[in-house]
């Protein structure tokens, strides 16, 4: 079986969508929640960010996506700042719960971004009524998102997150709520219109099968200070099935991504 490297700057270089480069992020209580990570994501990826709690995935979902400044180090998306990226709409943001409006119909939440954007108003409703289709919610259209269940409304979430057509998501951890089932189910919609769309995606799990079976490659993280342990590159072909999860290499991967997480603890319990 083939040994994780640690792999600081890890490929492609030339053309990256998103180029971290030695981002250290030490928030004013002293917690260093980012130390020195560098990463180079090229478009068309699916990029799973895995480690234990705390150890700085949100953190740098969040610098990506400008919700927050690093201390050092540089991002680039597309070859913009993250702010300049945030204000050209470049990526769509999922987060952990669904943060939909209670009072606006599914069709009318994920007409929002389109109405904020000042996408001609013509556009909304149809566009609104593709995205829905996307992830299977087409009927539900005019249903308020109380009268859903958790794993529809987190994929109300992902439809408003596509609606202004951004060429790159940041997830996190979008399905951690949800029952193993739907969650497997929601996994196998997520990479349809992954291929379908060409889409970019950095997603945050805790769950190793989940992040084998989504990613291209998988980032390991680990805490105290919170840095990128190593990158390991998943090999499964595509389109990929429930069946991939049976395959000896999906085990070979798991167990790759496994020694890798335990190899990051170790640090911690000698600290
Ligand atoms: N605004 C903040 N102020 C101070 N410390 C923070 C802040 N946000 C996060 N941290 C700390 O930074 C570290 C990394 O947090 P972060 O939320 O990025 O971890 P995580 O890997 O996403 O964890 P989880 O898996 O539990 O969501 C943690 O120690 C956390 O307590």
């Amino acid at each position: 079986m083939t040994q994780s490297q640690p792999n600081p700057h890890p490929t492609p270089s030339a053309a990256s969508l998103v180029s971290v480069k030695d981002v250290s992020m030490v928030f004013p209580t002293g917690t260093v929640a980012l130390q020195n990570a560098s990463l180079e994501v090229a478009a068309g990826e699916f990029i799973s960010l895995i480690g234990p709690s705390g150890c700085g995935k949100t953190t740098l979902l969040r610098l990506l996506a400008d919700l927050i400044r690093p201390t050092s180090g540089s991002i680039r998306i597309g070859g913009k700042t993250p702010e300049e990226a945030r204000k050209s709409r470049a990526y769509g943001y999922v987060f952990q719960a669904p943060t939909l409006m209670e009072w606006r119909t599914v069709l009318q939440n994920v007409m929002l971004p389109l109405e904020v954007m000042g996408v001609p108003k013509a556009e909304h409703k149809p566009r609104a009524e593709r995205m829905l289709a996307l992830v299977g919610l087409e009927k539900f259209a005019r249903h308020y998102p109380w009268q859903l269940s958790g794993g529809m409304q987190q994929r109300v979430s992902i439809a408003r997150a596509l609606a202004f057509d951004p060429q790159l998501l940041f997830m996190d951890e979008p399905f951690g709520a949800l029952d193993e089932i739907t969650r497997e189910n929601l996994n196998l919609e997520l990479l349809r219109l992954w291929r379908e769309t060409g889409k970019t995606v950095i997603f945050v799990t805790h769950s190793i099968p989940e992040a084998v079976f989504l990613s291209t490659r998988i980032v390991v993280m680990t805490p105290r200070p919170g840095k990128i342990e190593t990158v390991i590159p998943v090999d499964l072909p595509q389109p990929r099935s429930f069946e991939t999860r049976e395959t000896t290499r999906f085990f070979e991967i798991a167990t790759q991504v496994r020694e890798a997480l335990r190899k990051g603890h170790g640090f911690e319990v000698q600290e």
